[in-house]
């Protein structure tokens, strides 16, 4: 059964099976493709697909065979923090196949039990204690609220070993701020992830903290992978990826809402015209990222000479529509760091860490000398 089809890129069998077909023209141009065939591989569990030497069949097509590849993870992780970001990756790593519900955990204070609750029918193992996640996990993940950060980290400070990985999602808190606040030389690296991770639809970027090692980003790129797509940057760019992708969800289901009103304002019942409305941004957002076109052209290519697109577009352009998008992007920017420069300071620094600043100042000045 033919699956779907793209450029010469041909698919095979159900979203289970472990072949795809790639036709001989496209062979020769391998490398132009490879990402292509590696995006769309990836969304069968493809990681690494290899290409056989031999064609399979007399009209020249190879077969890429990928179910190989596309190993376990066999590292155990834990969320500090149980809620909405936490789920959607655990959810979304669960459901690739790659890593068992029993080796994550989330914790989450007695208060929010809700979260907890919702940990449990997703058969995580669950604690109240912060330190207990950092005793059984590899990865740990500090998912809580930028205000929280502090309070959590103090507390999985003392069970922290250099063998384990801190992965922060928080806004707006840098890597420095968490180095500051667990022992000297924790591996630290800051993420921001979104939540079509759920759906393994994420889209994530990371950046690397000062004592991380040689493979430490390829464990992190391997795990957000799992979920979506995923790049490492410098930590500068983590504020404008927060304004972008981040944050980016929420406003494309506000126009999903707005188109799907649109459509109800016509005429259209309620629940086809959310299904119309999400298709239309699925599928344009596909035709981005798989042919490579700019988007540009490819809207150019919607509007016929006075046709209806050009009249719709009219509107959102009087709307100002792309400088609006521009404006979200910059205030959620500004938002992510302004959390992250009120968040250190002093705020930020726990007791402990307050008195080892102390030791250093009484060391470096032992006669408390106004320098
Ligand atoms: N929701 C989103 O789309 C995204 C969120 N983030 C970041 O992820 C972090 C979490 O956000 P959400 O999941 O949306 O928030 P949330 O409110 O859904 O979850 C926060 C979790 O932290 C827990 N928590 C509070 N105090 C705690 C403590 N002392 N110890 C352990 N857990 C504690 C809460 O019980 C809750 O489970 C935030 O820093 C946010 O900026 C990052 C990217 C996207
Ligand atoms: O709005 C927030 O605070 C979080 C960070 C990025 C998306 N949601």
């Amino acid at each position: 059964m033919i699956a779907s089809e793209f450029h010469s890129i041909t698919f095979v069998g159900p979203s289970t099976s472990a072949y795809l077909i790639v036709r001989r023209p496209c062979l020769s141009a391998l490398t132009g493709c490879f990402d292509a065939v590696s995006n769309a591989a990836r969304e069968r569990d493809c990681r690494r697909p290899v290409l056989s030497e031999t064609p399979i069949s007399d009209s020249g097509q190879f077969l890429i065979d990928y179910s190989p590849s596309w190993s376990s993870i066999k590292m155990r992780i834990g969320f500090i923090g149980a809620g909405k970001m936490a789920q959607a990756l655990a959810r979304g790593l669960i459901n690739s196949g790659r890593i068992g519900a029993e080796n994550i955990i989330a914790s989450s204070p007695k208060r929010d039990y809700q979260f907890i609750d919702q940990c449990k029918t997703l058969g995580l193992t669950t604690t109240h204690d912060n330190s207990e996640v950092v005793h059984k996990s590899d990865v740990i993940v500090l998912a809580v609220k930028p205000i929280h950060v502090s309070k959590v980290t103090s507390e999985i400070a003392p069970a922290l070993s250099r063998e384990q990985l801190v992965v922060s999602i928080a806004l707006g808190i840098t890597i420095r701020n968490i180095e500051s606040l667990l022992p000297t030389k924790s591996r630290v690296v800051r993420v921001m992830p979104n939540t079509p991770a759920v759906v393994r639809a994420g889209a994530s970027a990371f950046a690397m903290g000062s004592a991380c090692r040689d493979g430490d980003a390829e464990i992190v790129k391997d795990l957000l992978s799992t979920v979506g797509f995923a790049v490492e940057v410098p930590e500068v760019q983590i504020d404008p990826v927060t304004g972008l992708s981040g944050s980016g969800p929420s406003y494309m289901f506000a126009a999903i809402e707005g188109l799907a009103d649109g459509g109800v304002k016509v005429g259209l019942p309620r629940d086809l015209a959310i299904k119309l409305a999400a298709h239309t941004l699925y599928g344009a957002a596909k035709m981005v990222l798989e042919t490579g076109v700019h988007p540009a052209q490819l809207k150019d290519d919607v509007q016929s000479p006075g046709g209806s697109s050009i009249y719709g577009m009219h509107k959102l352009e009087t709307g100002g529509l792309k400088g609006i998008l521009i404006d979200a992007v910059e205030a959620a920017t500004n938002r992510s760091r302004a959390t992250g420069d009120k968040a250190l300071p002093r705020d930020f620094r726990n007791a402990e860490m307050e008195k080892k600043i102390e030791e250093e100042k009484t060391a470096s000045n032992p006669n408390n000398q106004l320098l």
